[in-house]
């Protein structure tokens, strides 16, 4: 699906119709005793820049997997994953590790904020890793103040709340301006109504910056935000469908249940996998 501003310029344009993360014939297993987990089989999906993407699935359908091979976290067993224009397979460890902090944003269910630092400092950690020497307090400001966290700033993760804990880590993961953001279950620990503002702050960062984002979710209710839904079973993409199909969570919901029912890979999945 496209996410084009027609305010944007003919390069701009240009470069919001690439991909921004290919992945192509994707297939990872893990050693498990003598045997070998297929966590994912031959999986192919192309992002485009600005595009907002749920990948959703039954619990050990390879989501998880999925995001850690785009993040560079772990590398396929066999094809290939381009982000941003770069192969990962090419870059060494260390380049990895440069790139992933530079152009990978990472969200968590379980925020992963450093309890000692406060709000401000958790924020600057992927700039400070990077060995930052400039002050880079106004940047932070700045995207505080986006984020409805300004007045929080001060505070540890201790004396904030889940959603406030969460709008941190979002911004740590925006500090560095990435090329994609990528999000493991982010209200997985929130209570709903609180779930619900994040779909909404990561909605407003993909309509009104144009943020690439992908996102893993069991909740139909989070992946209604997405403009796109991509559905693992067993390790292979089943369906993908674009969310504004539906008018709520709970239509989406039952779409999802017939895809998980029915479980074989649709032909048109089929063929953009391949
Ligand atoms: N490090 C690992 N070592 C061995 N097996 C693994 C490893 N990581 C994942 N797996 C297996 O790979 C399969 C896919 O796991 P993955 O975590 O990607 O699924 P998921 O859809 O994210 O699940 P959940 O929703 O429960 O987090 C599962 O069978 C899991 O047990």
């Amino acid at each position: 699906m496209d996410k084009v501003d027609s305010s944007l310029s003919p390069q701009e344009h240009s470069q919001a119709n690439e991909a921004i993360c290919k992945v192509e014939a994707a297939s990872k297993s893990y050693p498990q005793g003598d045997a070998s987990v297929e966590a994912l089989r031959s999986v192919g999906l192309s992002i485009k820049t600005g595009a907002f993407v749920a990948v959703m699935g039954a619990s050990g359908s390879g989501k998880s997997t999925l995001l850690h091979l785009i993040a560079g976290l772990t590398s396929p067993t066999g094809g290939s994953v381009v982000v941003d224009g770069v192969d990962l397979s090419t870059l060494s460890d260390a380049a990895l590790t440069r790139f992933r902090r530079e152009r990978i944003g990472l969200i968590f269910q379980s925020f992963n904020l450093v309890p000692a630092l406060n709000a401000s400092n958790n924020i600057l950690l992927p700039l400070m890793a990077g060995g930052m020497k400039d002050d880079r307090s106004a940047n932070v400001k700045e995207l505080a103040s986006r984020l409805g966290i300004d007045h929080r700033l001060e505070h540890r993760p201790d004396s904030l709340s889940g959603g406030e804990q969460q709008r941190v880590a979002i911004a740590r993961a925006l500090i560095t301006e990435p090329a994609v953001l990528l999000a493991d279950e982010p209200t997985g620990s929130l209570d709903s109504t609180t779930g619900q503002s994040i779909c909404k702050l990561l909605r407003d960062l993909c309509d009104q910056q144009g943020r690439t984002i992908i996102l893993v979710t069991h909740e139909p209710s989070v992946a209604v935000w997405a403009d796109q839904v991509v559905v693992l079973k067993d390790g292979q993409i089943i369906e993908e469908f674009p969310a504004c199909e539906f008018q709520d969570a709970q239509s989406l919901a039952a779409h999802y249940q017939e895809i998980l029912d029915e479980g074989l890979p649709s032909p048109q999945a089929v063929a953009s996998t391949n």
